[in-house]
Parts: C-alpha cells; sequence; structure tokens
C-alpha cells in the first residue's frame, strides 16, 4: 500500500470519528432529555427510574439485529452496552456492589451486563453484596450463581433465602483460566498454588496431570490468589485476565480449565422489577411439603403449560431438618398470563413461593 493510499484512508477515518462523535453526543443529549421527561412525569413522593434494564436489552437487540457487518454481532452490542452505560451516568450514575477483591471474574460480570461507567464497589462476600443492595448503600449488586463445570454457588442460593431481593438481570461469562507467575517466581520451584476452592475444582484434571505434587491452596477469591503469588517466590496462582493484568503475572500455561465451554452465570440483585420485553426468565423459590409427589405436583403444571425449566436446585430449607426449598429458573414473565396461571396453580399446593423476580434473558 502506498502512503499515499493510505493518507488518504486515515482521512476518511478522520472524518467518520467526526460524524461519529458527533452522533455519540446527540445521542447523550437525548438521554438527558430522557432524564428530564421522566423526572417531570413522577408522581406525587414517586422516585426517577433512571435505570431500564428492558429498554436496554431491546436496544442491544435492535444493533445485533441490524448488524451487518464487517464487526461482529457480539462486538458490537460491546460498543453500544458502553455508549449506553456512559448515557446513563449523565442521567444518574450507577453504583453496583460485586463479589471482589478488584480483578474476579464477577466484577468482570458486572462490567459486561452495565458497561464500564459504573461506580463499582467490590465487597469481601457474597452476603455482604446482599447486604450492601438491602441497606441501599448501592443499586445493584452481581453475585455468581452457577457454574456449568461445577454446579450452583450455595452462599448465593442461601443468601437469597435470608434477604428480600429482586433479580433484575442475568448475564453468562466464559471463563479461562491460566497459572499465573510473578516476576520473582522460580518456575521450577512451584511448591503451592493458590486459588478459589472453585477454580481449583475446575482445573483438577490439569493440576493432577502438571502439578500432581503441589499442594493446592483455597483462597476467598481469584484475585485474593493473584495478590498472594506476587510477593512469594515459590507460589503461583490459577486466576482470570482481570487479576493477571491488575497483579502484574504472566501467564505460564493458558486456559488450562478442563473444560473448554467452562461458563459462569451471575445475577443482578435490586429491588427494582423488570417488566415484559418478551424474552424474558424468571426465577421463584417455592417449599413444599415434606410428602410423597410433592416434587411431582411442583412440576405438572409447567409441564403441562408448556412452559420451558431452565433450571432446579435444591437446597436445605433453614427452617426444619430435612425439609428443602427448591430453586426454579424458567422462560416468561411472572405477569405472562400463562405463567401467572401456573403461579397460582403452584401456590395452593406449595408451603410457600416467592417470585424473585422476572428479567431479560441475557443477550451479550
Ligand atoms: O430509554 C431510557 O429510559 C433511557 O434512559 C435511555 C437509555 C439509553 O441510553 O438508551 C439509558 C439508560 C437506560 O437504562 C435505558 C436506555
Amino acid at each position: 500500500m502506498s502512503e499515499q493510499e493510505l493518507k488518504a484512508l486515515r482521512l476518511r477515518i478522520d472524518s467518520l470519528d467526526e460524524k461519529v462523535l458527533e452522533l455519540i453526543s446527540e445521542r447523550a443529549r437525548c438521554a438527558q432529555e430522557v432524564a428530564r421527561v421522566k423526572m417531570a412525569s413522577l408522581a406525587e413522593g414517586e422516585v426517577p427510574v433512571f435505570y431500564r434494564p428492558e429498554r436496554e436489552a431491546q436496544v442491544l437487540k435492535r444493533v445485533m439485529e441490524r448488524n451487518k457487518g464487517p464487526l461482529g454481532n457480539e462486538e458490537m452490542a460491546r460498543l453500544f452496552r458502553e455508549i449506553m452505560s456512559s448515557c446513563l451516568a449523565l442521567e444518574q450514575p450507577l453504583k453496583v456492589a460485586y463479589l471482589g477483591p478488584e480483578g474476579t471474574f464477577t466484577q468482570a460480570a458486572a462490567m459486561k451486563h452495565f458497561g464500564h461507567a459504573v461506580i463499582s464497589k467490590p465487597m469481601a462476600a457474597i452476603d455482604e453484596v446482599f447486604r450492601e443492595v438491602a441497606a441501599g448503600a448501592v443499586n445493584f449488586g452481581v453475585v455468581p450463581v452457577e457454574n456449568s463445570t461445577e454446579g450452583a454457588v450455595n452462599h448465593t442460593l442461601d443468601s437469597f433465602l435470608e434477604h428480600d431481593m429482586v433479580i433484575c438481570g442475568e448475564v453468562e461469562l466464559r471463563i479461562h483460566h491460566h497459572l499465573l507467575v510473578g516476576e520473582n517466581t522460580k518456575t521450577d520451584s512451584i511448591s503451592r498454588i493458590y486459588s478459589h476452592a472453585q477454580s481449583l475444582a475446575q482445573c483438577r484434571k490439569w493440576l493432577d496431570a502438571h502439578y500432581p505434587n503441589v499442594e493446592r491452596i483455597a483462597v476467598s477469591s481469584n484475585a485474593e490468589a493473584a495478590k498472594r503469588v506476587k510477593g512469594e517466590w515459590n507460589s503461583a496462582a490459577i486466576a482470570g485476565d482481570m487479576a493477571a493484568g491488575l497483579y502484574g503475572l504472566t501467564r505460564l500455561a493458558e486456559k488450562i480449565e478442563d473444560r473448554p465451554d467452562n461458563s459462569t452465570r451471575f445475577l443482578m440483585i435490586g429491588s427494582q422489577e423488570v417488566p415484559p420485553t418478551g424474552d424474558d426468565k424468571t426465577s421463584i423459590i417455592v417449599s413444599m411439603s415434606n410428602r410423597p409427589g410433592a416434587l411431582h405436583e411442583l412440576l405438572v403444571p409447567f409441564h403441562e403449560n408448556g412452559i420451558d425449566l431452565t433450571r432446579i436446585e435444591t437446597r436445605p430449607s433453614r427452617s426444619g431438618k430435612w425439609t428443602y426449598v427448591f430453586f426454579i429458573d424458567f422462560a416468561g414473565h411472572h405477569r405472562d398470563p400463562l405463567v401467572k396461571s401456573v403461579l397460582e396453580q403452584i401456590s395452593q399446593e406449595a408451603v410457600a413461593l416467592k417470585v424473585l423476580g422476572s428479567y431479560p434473558k441475557a443477550v451479550l
């Protein structure tokens, strides 16, 4: 390519950037107008709701449907995710608590869902995320709920039994683990490997094959594991890209998770009800009396009404020995007439039924 050609193309890019800049600014001014309208239409004592997950899902889907490339749909939606995040921050900067410390996959999930224009607050434990949201110190919380290799995150399920929370969104993240070392690590003398228990489990076979005799030490998070390695010469950590970058560690081995499709699902929790989008999920907790056929009775209405169950999990109820609660996710919104009637049928048989929330299915 000649210098001349390159120069002409760069001039074209400059001119396009000016248009993109103007359009983004116009969009941001429009969002400010939206905020003004929302404020003006408030009833006496009503609190304005700036963050609208149902609208965000609609915007991102529309972008993906209309995208003609060459950028892929996910890439394009990611860019719009950030534009919308910045527009929302002009209306109201969202405060989001997540399972920290900085550099965890939960932080990456929070950024994937809300974009980078939020004020994010790392918490030391899942229960603290719930408490922070309940206390009103933040608008939303982000917690892991299930992993495709290791199953349910029980701390999260149990926290739902203790706090009144509304689920207002979900996000899925591909989890890639790396074996990380610091500048001073003697790589041929590694005698301990730190990570979160879930991550150690997700890399069990790889560790058995490559480091069978090295001590595996479970710590509170992958980011904490990365932090420890920085100051030790004989240890390594299993963690992801964010933690590696944050603590300046290098990858001794990449993508060491046993299953290549290893993914974690995260939930956004808050107090805001989300209206239907037409492509939603609902999460409920149900407790049934301890008698034969109870689980069958619980599931029949879903089957008879053709409602797609996406997940069912059992946990001890904490209100009696050998009594259980079921966490159920299914397709649909609790305001859909069909879902409403199924929930009514179940509540007639159940000891207790609680709708944790209906929310748009993950777009990104
Ligand atoms: O449509 C709205 O209600 C807006 O506030 C605008 C907007 C956007 O930028 O498109 C911003 C934040 C909301 O979460 C949803 C959408």
